[in-house]
């Protein structure tokens, strides 16, 4: 899951707000080859030259777009983009394009409209449409477009091979999966934040578990034997209603205040807008309520939003809101009653768990109290936290069958040990705490292991055999010598970029005897476990012993509504010498 474990949702934190650039839709990094956004008008018309015309338009602009195209930074956004349209083109088409240097000689003009018939879904979530002949090979990337469908868009950035465009039109819509009665949000289409609302959740699980085998199949760095099936991507008990925390932002309002003035009745000015951004952009669009944000969240936005409004001369510069939701904390801060029917019935729990008194906060250093099953958490509003409270009895449950599965191999041992690598507030350490007789995490943000610390005491937790470090994750090796090795389970789930070389060297040396890889990036993921797999393979073949095999990966459903997968790879030290 993520330093920021969201995935591209609308509420990107940022402070000040000033520049108004063209975003990559889903970067992971700054984005680059900004357009003003000033000078595209939304509703602009603009006639469309023949195609010879537009070609040798185009070509003025080469030298100069060549040289804005940065190279595509390995695992990237855009890195996940360029499999996509390799795929898409053909390899060959590609080296061809390449090695002309035509990858980097878009055929279009920002601005230039086209109709265009989509071929597929990207991993990012937006349609990939081929450029019709006579275009050279080329993809244009789209939001909002799905397979099959015949869209007019308007192009607004260009990459190598690739272009962005908006959306303008779905000419004729895949009825098989589009419905647009389906769709909650009346800013659907519009805001950054959701992009499969139209679709029915079956059709997002899908998709989300077909963005895993591709991930393993472009990235895993191994031959495809070595991946088991990916499994059906287990959805979330909400698929609205579920964000427990969400960030609108607003930029300055003085210029405009200055230049416009406000509406003597007190009411907000067309001009300020406090929400998420428009896609593709950084600009803002206005947002009185998400709904995909549960409706504690939801119903504190209107009177925030109001005081801002009231009080809009005061602010100098751009802010970035923060709403999460917690739990009433008593005054004597002893832990809530447990809802009266936690159960096995999902339905019943949640039924519980809208029984106990929720509010929202919105001072980031205030305290967070979540309930997840019969554990309590509390950590401080600005720190990290799973968004989404009603999948993780599922994923923690999840996790725990995966450590120790309903038939194992009478040769594994049962693991008694608990290393949570990457551990944050402790999710999974404290969730799990009853099935280990000791248990360890570590986690880079002091804020956070001062959490997990409280959080373990909450719960009644010993710190004998509870421990949390502040530290890098590869130290957790050297502070775990004499846990068994074998009968210890580590769990890591690091930020989006994944784990590094030095982390997985060690976790090599020490083999504890099953590890589970949760992540917000599969593609990382994907990356990092070729890595250990190869390297344990090579470490088999110097010093004998057991090697790792990959048992299961399967996608995990956070954010219902959106493009984004949180995955799931257990990994098990196994003996194949006989095999
Ligand atoms: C995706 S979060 C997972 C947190 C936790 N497992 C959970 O689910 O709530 C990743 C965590 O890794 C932490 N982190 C990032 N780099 C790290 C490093 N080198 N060593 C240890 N922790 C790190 C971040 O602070 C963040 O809390």
């Amino acid at each position: 899951m993520a330093e920021s474990r969201s995935p591209p949702t609308p509420d990107k934190d940022h402070i000040h707000i000033n520049k108004k650039p063209r975003l990559e839709p889903a970067t992971d990094s700054d984005p680059v080859d900004l357009v003003p956004e000033d000078a595209v008008q939304d509703n602009e018309v603009i006639e469309s030259p023949s195609v010879p015309q537009q070609l040798a338009k185009s070509r003025k602009n080469k030298r100069k777009q060549k040289d804005k195209i940065p190279a595509i930074e390995s695992y990237s956004t855009e890195d996940v983009i360029y499999h996509d349209v390799k795929a898409l083109l053909g390899e060959d088409v590609v080296a061809k394009a390449q090695e002309g240097e035509a990858d980097s000689k878009a055929p279009f003009e920002r601005q230039q409209e086209l109709e265009l018939v989509v071929s597929a879904l990207s991993s990012n979530g937006e349609s990939l449409s081929v450029a019709p002949a006579p275009y050279p090979p080329w993809v244009i990337l789209t939001p909002f477009g799905l397979p099959g469908e015949r869209i007019r868009v308007k192009i607004y950035r260009n990459a190598r091979l690739w272009s962005y465009a908006d959306l303008l039109e779905v000419l004729e819509p895949n009825v098989e999966l589009r419905d647009m009665d389906r769709v909650k949000c009346k800013y659907f289409g519009k805001c950054a934040g959701c992009q499969f609302q139209m679709l029915s959740y079956e059709t997002q699980l899908d998709l989300k578990r077909n963005v895993v085998v591709k991930a393993y199949k472009n990235f895993f760095g191994l031959p495809a034997s070595a991946v088991p099936s990916i499994q059906s991507t287990i959805g979330s008990p909400l698929q609205y209603n579920y964000r427990t925390k969400i960030t609108p932002h607003f930029d300055s309002p003085q210029r405009d205040l200055k230049k416009h003035g406000r509406p003597d009745n007190g009411s907000r000015p067309d001009w300020f807008k406090i929400g998420f951004n428009v896609i593709g952009t950084r600009h803002t669009m206005d947002i009185e309520e998400c709904p995909i944000a549960t409706p504690t969240l939801n119903h504190a936005l209107g009177p925030i939003r109001d005081n801002i409004i009231q009080k809009m001369e005061s602010y100098k510069k751009g802010v970035s809101l923060l709403l999460r939701e917690s739990l009433e904390i008593p005054e004597d801060r002893s832990p809530n009653p447990l809802p009266i029917s936690l159960s096995s019935d999902a339905s019943v729990d949640t039924l519980a768990a809208e029984t106990e008194k929720k509010l929202c906060v919105t001072d980031h250093k205030g305290t967070i109290r979540e309930r997840v099953g019969d554990k309590l958490f509390e950590y401080t509003a600005g720190s990290f936290f799973q968004n989404n409270n009603s999948v993780l009895v599922p994923l923690t449950d999840y996790v725990r069958d995966c450590i120790f599965p309903a038939m194992p191999s009478p040769s594994t041992p049962r693991p008694t040990h608990l290393v949570d690598a990457y551990c944050g507030s402790g999710l999974f350490a404290i969730t799990l705490s009853p099935h280990f007789t000791r248990v360890t995490g570590i986690e880079l943000s002091v804020d956070s292991i001062k959490s997990a610390k409280i959080s373990a005491n909450l719960n009644g937790l010993s710190p004998e055999n509870h421990t949390f470090l502040s530290g890098d994750a590869a130290d957790i090796f050297a502070t775990v010598t004499e846990f068994p090795r074998a009968e210890t389970a580590l769990i890591i789930d690091p930020p989006r970029k994944g784990s590094d070389e030095r982390f997985i060297d060690q976790l090599i040396a020490f083999g504890a005897g099953v590890v589970v890889y949760v992540s917000c990036n599969v593609h990382t993921q994907a990356r990092d476990v070729g890595m250990i797999l190869r390297k344990s393979r090579e470490k088999r073949e110097k010093e004998g012993g057991s090697e790792y095999v990959l048992e299961s990966v399967r996608g995990f459903d956070l954010f219902p509504q959106t493009a984004h997968v949180e995955s799931v790879a257990v990994l098990r030290l196994v003996d194949v010498s006989g095999a």
